[in-house]
């Protein structure tokens, strides 16, 4: 459940947010919104409508672009729309993905494509739409949600992992690009969990389920809410005004590698 927020941090300013449908990105685009934010949210049109109706409940308003991310002149236009509604675009949060569990060697061209067309293409058609709006008014702050594999792997993931790699090449090499011009670009680097696309996907057994949870020191699956809480200080322009071109890990210490904690004696 997310509540008001009482920092009131995005009050008046606009957000657009790609997969706002389900999971993180349903959340993130719900915290922007207790911030006080105006959101507007994108893809299968069914799903959004429930995001917006919780967005609406802050008092503030929601779009929905039927858009798929993939398509870039169509997610231009989208954003061109945003910004020429609204006259302004504050944050651009580029969260839609598509994943499955697949072994390298199994994985035909459509898999790879299918993946690396949404998370890294998508991201970059994304980012060059919002970013031109954000650098002609001299503010924003893009967030591109990866995964910690991009950097440690993790088997059968070999086209999430380096389209996530990419995006965290593109944050940084933006970062270094836009910093001067009062574009901050980040990522948020999420550990496993519970959403509808990511269970069914990457640990649809109990073994699975379990394996994941091995590599989290913290031992328990984190939450949409979570997240969003960590995303919306990144996006603050006012907590994090001066962090640009950094990962936020909210990960419970999946990160650090691939140490299995599965054995409860060796956490005592
Ligand atoms: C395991 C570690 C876990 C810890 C960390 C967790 C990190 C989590 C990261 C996440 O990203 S969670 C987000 C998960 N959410 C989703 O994936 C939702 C959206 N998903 C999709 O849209 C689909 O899954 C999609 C396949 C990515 C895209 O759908 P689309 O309708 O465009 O594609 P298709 O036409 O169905 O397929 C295209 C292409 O991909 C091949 N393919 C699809 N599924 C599989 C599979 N399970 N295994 C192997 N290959 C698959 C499919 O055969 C097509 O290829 P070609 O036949 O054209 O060669
Ligand atoms: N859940 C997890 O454990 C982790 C997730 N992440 C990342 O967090 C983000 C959100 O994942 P999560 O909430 O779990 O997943 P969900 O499957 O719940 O959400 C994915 C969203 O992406 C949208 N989407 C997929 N393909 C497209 C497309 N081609 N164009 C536009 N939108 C699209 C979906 O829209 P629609 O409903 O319309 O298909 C959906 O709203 C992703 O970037 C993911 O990689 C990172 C680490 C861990």
């Amino acid at each position: 459940m997310i509540e008001k927020s009482p920092l009131a941090e995005f009050t008046d300013q606009v957000a657009v947010v790609t997969g706002g449908g389900s999971g993180i990105g349903r959340a993130i685009a719900v915290r922007y919104a207790a911030g006080g934010g105006n959101v507007v949210v994108g893809r299968r049109a069914e799903p959004l409508e429930e995001t917006a109706r919780m967005i609406e409940d802050f008092g503030v308003s929601a779009a929905v672009v039927t858009c798929d991310v993939r398509d870039a002149d169509a997610l231009t236009a989208a954003i061109d729309g945003v910004a020429a509604e609204h006259g302004r675009i504050d944050a651009m949060v580029n969260n839609a993905a598509g994943n499955f569990v697949c072994p390298a060697e199994n994985l035909s061209p459509g898999g790879w494509r299918a993946v690396v067309d949404i998370v890294l293409n998508g991201t970059f058609y994304g980012t060059r739409a919002a970013g031109r709006h954000m650098l002609e008014a001299g503010r924003g702050a893009i967030l591109n949600v990866i995964a910690s594999y991009a950097w440690h792997g993790h088997p059968g993931t070999v086209h999430s992992a380096a389209a996530k790699g990419g995006v965290l090449a593109m944050t940084r090499t933006l970062a270094s690009e836009w910093g001067g011009r009062g574009v901050r670009v980040n990522c948020i680097s999420p550990g496993p969990t519970e959403t509808e696309g990511a269970g069914a996907a990457l640990w649809p057994t109990e073994e699975d389920r379990r394996r994941v949870l091995g590599s989290v020191p913290a031992n328990r699956f984190t939450t949409p809410e979570e997240v969003a809480e960590s995303a919306a200080f990144l996006l603050d322009p006012r907590r994090a005004a001066y962090i640009t071109g950094d990962v936020l890990s909210v990960d419970g210490g999946q990160w650090l590698g691939k140490v299995i904690y599965s054995d409860s004696s060796a956490r005592a």
